[in-house]
C-alpha cells in the first residue's frame, strides 16, 4: 500500500499525464490498510507511522485533487456528448469498435496459439528433416550393399554354371534312372506277349474248372492286367512326396526296391504257380513300384543335378524310360521271350533294375537339398556335395541352397493341402499339371500301345507292322539323346514348343493317311512316316521336359507334394489314354487322331502364354518368377535391429506398391506357425552379428504362409 502510494505521487510530482480514470482507485481497494503482502505473495499486518500518515494526507489530497480534475473531465465530457447531435452513433460505434476490440483480442490470441503450433511443427519438421537425412544415407550404403551382394550373387551363378560331370555324379545319375528303365519296361513288356499270356490264362481256366474261357472275358482279364499296372502307378506317385519326405529320395527309392522285386517275382512265378491272380497282383505292386519311381528319380535328379547340367540330366529320366521301352520290345520278340514259356521271364525280368539299384544306390548320397533344407543337416550337405562335385568347394552351392531355403520362407516341407491352397503356388502347380497332360494327351501311347494294329489298319503287313514298332521304340531312344545337350542350350519351353508344334502337324499327316490310304496306295507308308515323325517331335519336348520341370519349377518345400499331385495326373491321363482309344477308334475310325491334334494346340498355346523359361535358372529366381508375376519378392539390407531405416530401404525397393514394412513380421518366419494364403506383407532376414548388414527377404503379397 505503500509502495503504491509513493507510486502514484511520483507520477504526479513527475508531472505525468493526468492518470486513467480507473487505475488508482483500483490500485488503493487492492489491499485492506491494515495488511500488506511482502516478497513470495504472504500476507503480514501493517502497522502505519507517523511518516506514513503524512504521506497518506498527501495522497489522499492528491487523490482529491485527480478526482476533481477527473469529475470535471467527465462532466466535460458529458456535456459534449449531450451537445452532441451524434450521441447515440457514437456509443453505437464505440459499442462496434469495442466488439471489435473483443474479436481481434480473440484472433490475436488464437494466432498466438497457432503460431506456437507452427513453431512446435517446424521443430518436429526439423527433427525429421534430419531422420530422412540420416535414411538417405543408410539407404545410399543399403544400395551400396546390394550392389555388392548382387555381384556376389552373380560371380557365385557364373561359377556355379561352370560345374561339370563328375564320376560321382554321373554314376549317382546312373543308379536312380534304374528306376525310370523300369517303368519304361513295364509299360512295354505286356504288349508283345499278349497272345501267350492269353492262351495262359485260357489253360489256368480249363485246368481249375474244367471249362472254357469265353475270349470276352479273357480280353476282360487282360485288360485288366494291362491297366492295373496304371493304378498302382497313380498310387505310388501320389505317396512319392510323402515318401520323400519320410525317408528322404535315395532312403525312398531304395525302399521302393522292395517293391520292385515283390512284383516281379509275383509276374515271374504266375505260370509256375497256375495262378491268373498273380500276375494282376504283381503288375498292380510293379506298377506302385513304378509310380514311386516317377516321383521321386525327377527329384532326386534335379536335387543333385549342378545347375548347368540340370537340363541335360533330368532329360535322362526318360532316356531311361525309353531305353525300358525298347529293351521290352525287343526281348518281346518271338526270336527272343515272346513265346509261350518265355513270357514269364520276360515279365519277371523286371527284377534285375531293382536288385541293381539296390547294389549301386547305397553308394550314392542322399540329396544334398533334402540334407540342408529339408532336415537341417550342414555337414552331411557339405559331404554329400563334395563327393558329388568332386570338390571341397561346395560353399557356392551351399549358399545357392541357403538363397532357396529364405525365398521359400525355410519351409522344410509343405503338406499336399497347403500346396493346393497356396495363391503363390497355385501357377506353378498349373503348369506343371498341364506339362504332364501335354505328354500324356498328345496320343503317345495311343501310339505305343496300339501301333501294330495301327500299322495293319494302313495297309503293313503284320510283319512290317511288328518292326515298324520297333524303329518307333528305337527312334525314341535315340532322339531322347539328340535332345539331350540341347535343353541346357535351346531352353527347355523352347524346345516343348518344336516338340508340341511338330507333334500337331503330324497328327494332322497321321489323320489324312487314314483317311486317303484306301486310294492311293503308297499312302500306308505316310503313315508310317507320320507316326515315326510324331514321336521324333515327342521325343525332341514333351517326353522328356514334363518330368523336369515339375521338379524345378518348385523350391524345396512344395516339391515332393508338387511332384506327386504332376505325377498322379500323369498316370490318370496314361490310364486314360490306354482305357479310351480303342472306343475312340471304333467311334473316330479315320478321325481317331483328331482330338489329339486338338489337345495339341491348345498346349502349345498355353505352353507359349504360361510356361517360363527355367534354363539355368537358380530355384530361387524361378520361385521369383512367380512371386513377381503375382506380387513381388525383394531382398534389401537393413542394418542391426532394423527400425526406421530398413523400413524405409524397404519402401524404397518396392516402388509403386507404398506397403509399410513393419518389424514386427520379424518372428514370424521363426515360429512358422502357417496360415493359408492371403496378400501380406513378409519379412525374413538372415541373421548378422555385431549389427552389420542383414539381408531382408520380402513379399509384399500372396506369401504361403503367414505367421505371427
Ligand atoms: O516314351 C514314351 C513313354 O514315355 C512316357 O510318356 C513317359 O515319359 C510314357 O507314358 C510313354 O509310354
Amino acid at each position: 500500500m505503500r509502495q503504491s502510494c509513493h507510486r502514484l505521487l511520483e507520477h504526479q510530482q513527475a508531472g505525468g499525464e493526468e492518470p486513467p480514470l480507473y487505475s488508482p482507485i483500483d490500485q488503493i481497494s487492492v489491499v485492506p490498510e491494515h495488511v500488506a503482502r511482502e516478497g513470495g505473495g504472504k500476507l503480514t499486518r501493517y502497522a502505519p507511522t507517523e511518516e506514513d500518515e503524512a504521506t497518506l494526507r498527501e495522497l489522499l489530497l492528491s487523490l482529491q485533487r485527480q478526482v476533481s480534475v477527473m469529475s470535471m473531465n467527465l462532466s466535460a465530457k458529458l456535456d459534449d456528448l449531450q451537445r452532441g447531435d451524434r450521441q447515440l452513433e457514437t456509443t453505437v460505434a464505440l459499442c462496434e469498435i469495442r466488439t471489435q476490440l473483443q474479436e481481434l483480442t480473440k484472433s490475436v490470441e488464437s494466432c498466438q496459439s497457432e503460431v506456437s503450433e507452427v513453431k512446435r511443427d517446424m521443430v518436429a519438421i526439423k527433427q525429421e528433416l534430419d531422420t530422412v537425412q540420416q535414411v538417405k544415407e543408410e539407404i545410399e550404403e543399403l544400395r551400396e550393399y546390394v550392389d555388392r551382394l548382387e555381384e556376389h550373387s552373380q560371380r557365385r551363378k557364373l561359377r556355379l554354371l561352370e560345374q561339370g560331370l563328375t564320376f560321382f555324379l554321373s554314376y549317382a545319375i546312373l543308379a536312380a534312372v534304374l528306376g525310370m528303365l523300369q517303368f519304361g519296361y513295364n509299360t512295354g513288356v505286356i504288349n508283345a506277349p499278349g497272345k501267350n499270356i492269353a492262351n495262359f490264362m485260357k489253360d489256368v481256366y480249363k485246368n481249375r474248372y474244367g471249362m472254357d474261357l469265353h475270349d470276352d472275358t479273357v480280353n476282360r482279364l487282360y485288360s485288366i492286367a494291362v491297366s492295373i499296372f496304371a493304378i498302382g502307378g497313380m498310387l505310388g506317385g501320389f505317396s512319392g512326396g510323402m515318401i520323400a519326405n519320410r525317408f528322404g529320395r535315395k532312403g525312398g527309392l531304395l525302399l521302393n526296391n522292395i517293391l520292385g522285386i515283390s512284383g516281379a517275382s509275383l509276374m515271374g512265378f504266375t505260370k509256375i504257380s497256375h495262378c491268373y491272380e498273380l500276375l494282376i497282383f504283381g503288375r498292380f505292386i510293379i506298377g506302385v513300384n513304378c509310380g514311386l519311381n516317377t516321383s521321386l528319380v525327377p527329384m532326386y535328379i534335379s536335387e543333385i543335378a549342378p545347375l548347368n547340367l540340370r537340363g541335360g540330366l533330368g532329360t535322362v529320366n526318360q532316356l531311361a524310360v525309353t531305353v525300358g521301352l525298347l529293351l521290352s520290345q525287343v526281348l518281346g520278340i518271338e526270336q527272343i521271350l515272346g513265346t509261350d514259356d518265355g513270357w514269364p521271364i520276360l515279365l519277371g525280368l523286371a527284377i534285375c533294375p531293382a536288385i541293381l539299384q539296390l547294389i549301386l544306390l547305397p553308394a550314392c548320397p542322399e540329396s544334398p537339398r533334402y540334407l540342408l533344407i529339408t532336415r537341417q543337416w550342414e555337414e552331411e550337405a557339405r559331404r554329400a556335395l563334395r563327393r558329388l562335385r568332386a570338390s571341397n568347394q561346395v560353399e557356392e552351392d551351399i549358399e545357392e541352397m541357403r538363397a532357396e531355403e529364405r525365398a521359400q520362407q525355410a519351409e522344410a516341407s509343405i503338406s499336399m493341402r497347403e500346396l493346393l491352397c497356396s495363391p503363390t503356388l497355385r501357377a506353378p502347380l498349373l503348369i506343371g499339371v498341364v506339362m504332364q497332360l501335354s505328354q500324356q494327351l498328345s496320343g503317345i501311347n495311343a501310339v505305343f500301345y496300339y501301333s501294330t494294329i495301327l500299322f495293319t489298319s494302313s495297309g503293313l503287313t503284320d510283319e512290317s507292322a511288328k518292326f515298324a514298332t520297333m524303329g518307333i521304340g528305337a527312334i525314341m531312344v535315340g532322339m531322347t539323346l539328340v535332345s539331350l545337350p540341347l535343353m541346357d542350350r535351346t531352353g527347355r519351353r523352347t524346345l516343348h514348343l518344336y516338340g508340341l508344334g511338330g507333334m500337331f502337324i503330324f497328327s494332322i499327316f497321321i489323320t489324312i493317311s487314314f483317311l486317303i490310304k484306301e486310294m492311293i496306295d503308297w499312302m500306308s507308308y505316310l503313315s508310317v512316316v507320320s507316326t515315326l515323325s510324331f514321336v521324333v517331335f515327342f521325343a525332341v519336348g514333351p517326353g522328356s521336359i514334363p518330368w523336369l520341370i515339375t521338379a524345378e519349377l518348385f523350391s524345396q518345400g512344395p516339391r515332393p507334394s508338387a511332384m506327386a499331385i504332376a505325377v498322379l495326373v500323369n498316370w490318370m491321363a496314361n490310364f486314360v489314354v490306354g482305357i479310351g482309344f480303342p472306343t475312340m477308334k471304333a467311334l473316330l475310325e479315320n478321325y481317331t487322331f483328331l482330338p489329339f491334334s486338338v489337345f495339341l494346340a491348345i498346349f502349345w498355346i498355353f505352353t507359349y502364354k504360361k510356361v517360363p523359361e527355367t534354363k539355368n535358372k537358380t530355384f530361387e529366381e524361378i520361385l521369383a518368377l512367380f512371386r513377381n508375376s503375382n506380387g513381388s519378392v525383394r531382398t534389401v539390407v537393413g542394418w542391426g535391429r532394423g527400425g526406421a531405416a530398413a523400413a524405409a530401404a524397404a519402401a524404397a525397393a518396392v516402388p509403386g506398391h507404398g506397403q509399410r514394412l513393419t518389424m514386427g513380421d520379424r518372428c514370424a518366419c521363426a515360429t512358422r506357425r502357417a496360415h493359408q494364403g492371403g496378400r501380406q506383407l513378409l519379412v525374413s532376414w538372415t541373421e548378422a552379428t555385431g549389427g552389420g548388414p542383414r539381408i531382408y527377404h520380402y513379399h509384399t503379397t500372396n506369401v504361403l504362409n503367414r505367421c505371427d
